[in-house]
């Protein structure tokens, strides 16, 4: 007798935990007797040409420790959901009824989506046509609604703390103002918990707009105060009150999001108009994203990836796995992409900050 098959695919950003995840989907499907298939790039080995891996345990072996995935992935293609902050698109009916012919052509009965809140809006809109699936949340930015955190966010989050450790020695033997900007999109998890954690003095997010003139009075009062070098974390998507993002390629692509970039460049000229001071922009991109996780993410993946596994024996489709209160459960897919989970201003962070001086670059 045929027995039971699932497909498991990567797609969006590449982050650190996804290769426990689909260990984890491999050995808990393996235990149950199913074959899994793996799909090469996302969404995309899911259409012509349809590309595929048949995984074994043994093809797992060794991967828990290793950053990015094995499967592939990509945040720009044919599966276009999310072009800016809240503009969604509906999946084209054609690619919708091929996913499905491949699927049903392979003998699938279930599709695992590891992926943030982009690629599952791909896989809510997949659902609602029929496909049987359950989603796993990614991502490093944090972003995702109904679940406290995502695996990649702390290993992101451990390289932040890292290079602030690394660049105040250089900031303070030079005396200056360090600019260092991290991902996150539209939210400040991983500046407020990189900046935090590495001793920033000012932290810079989207959810607390910035004015110009407040972090240069900061900078002037650290001076006379006697502390001669400065560290300001800004997020990529931070800006200031009624100002715009800052984004790399001006304009839309039909074909993926805007790629947020260059307000540490911005800021580096600004503070130094406005100071004085030698200031120095440091991007540290996609090294916050590469590299093997922390054993945080390591454990969550697998987590998510376990429990995903137990979602699709329950036929429980619609659903994306969840970490709530140190608890895993099952959310609706819709209830977790239904709006971005942006960093709460008066969560123990921002008030532990506060309390110790950290400004925000509003006051
Ligand atoms: N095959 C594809 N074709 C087009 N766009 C895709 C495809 N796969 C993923 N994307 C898009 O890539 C972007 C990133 O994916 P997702 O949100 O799942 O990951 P992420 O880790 O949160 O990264 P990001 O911060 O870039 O959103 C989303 O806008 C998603 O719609
Ligand atoms: O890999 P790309 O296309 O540069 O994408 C960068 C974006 O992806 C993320 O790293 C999330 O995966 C964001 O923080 C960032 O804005
Ligand atoms: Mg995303």
């Amino acid at each position: 007798m045929k027995s039971y098959r699932i497909g498991v695919l990567t797609s969006g950003g590449d982050c650190p935990g996804l290769n426990a995840a689909i260990r984890a989907v491999v050995c808990a499907a393996g235990l149950l007797g199913w074959e899994v298939y793996g799909f090469i790039d996302g969404f995309e080995g899911l259409i012509s040409p349809v590309r595929y891996q048949i995984l074994h345990e043994e093809d797992t072996q060794g991967i828990i420790s290793l950053g990015g995935t094995i499967l592939g992935t990509t945040n720009r293609g044919r599966f276009t959901t999310k072009t800016g902050i809240g503009e969604v698109k509906r999946l084209p009916g054609h690619l919708i009824d091929e996913v499905k012919e491949t699927l049903e052509g392979l003998g699938i009965g279930a599709l695992i989506c590891i992926g943030g809140d982009g690629s599952l809006t791909a896989a809510q809109q997949l659902y609602e046509s029929g496909v049987p699936i359950v989603g796993v949340p990614k991502t490093i930015d944090n972003d995702l609604s109904a679940t406290d955190y995502t695996f990649g966010f702390y290993s992101a989050v451990e390289y932040v703390c890292r290079s602030l450790d690394r660049l105040r020695t250089t900031a303070a033997s030079h005396r200056r103002v360090m600019v260092v900007e991290v991902m996150g999109r539209y939210t400040g998890w991983i500046a407020l918990y990189g900046g935090l954690s590495g001793g920033a003095n000012l932290i810079l997010i989207p959810e607390i707009p910035f004015e110009y003139s407040k972090i240069a009075y900061q900078v002037r009062k650290r001076i006379a105060e006697g502390n001669f070098q400065t560290m300001i974390v800004v997020a990529e998507g931070a800006h200031p009150k009624d100002g715009q993002y800052y984004v790399v390629e001006e304009g839309k692509s039909a074909t993926a999001e805007i790629r947020l970039g260059g307000i540490s460049r911005h800021l580096e000229k600004v503070i130094h108009l406005m100071t004085g001071q030698e200031v120095r922009a440091v991007i540290l991109g996609h090294l916050q994203r590469g590299g093997e996780p922390t054993a945080f993410d390591r454990n969550l993946g697998m987590m998510f990836g376990a429990a995903a596994v137990g979602l699709v024996r329950e036929k429980r489709f619609g659903y994306m796995v969840s970490y709530r209160e140190g608890k895993i459960g099952a959310v609706l897919i819709q209830e977790a992409i239904r709006e971005l989970k942006k960093v709460d201003v008066n969560c123990p962070e921002i008030k532990t900050a506060r309390a110790m001086g950290i400004s925000f670059g509003e006051e």
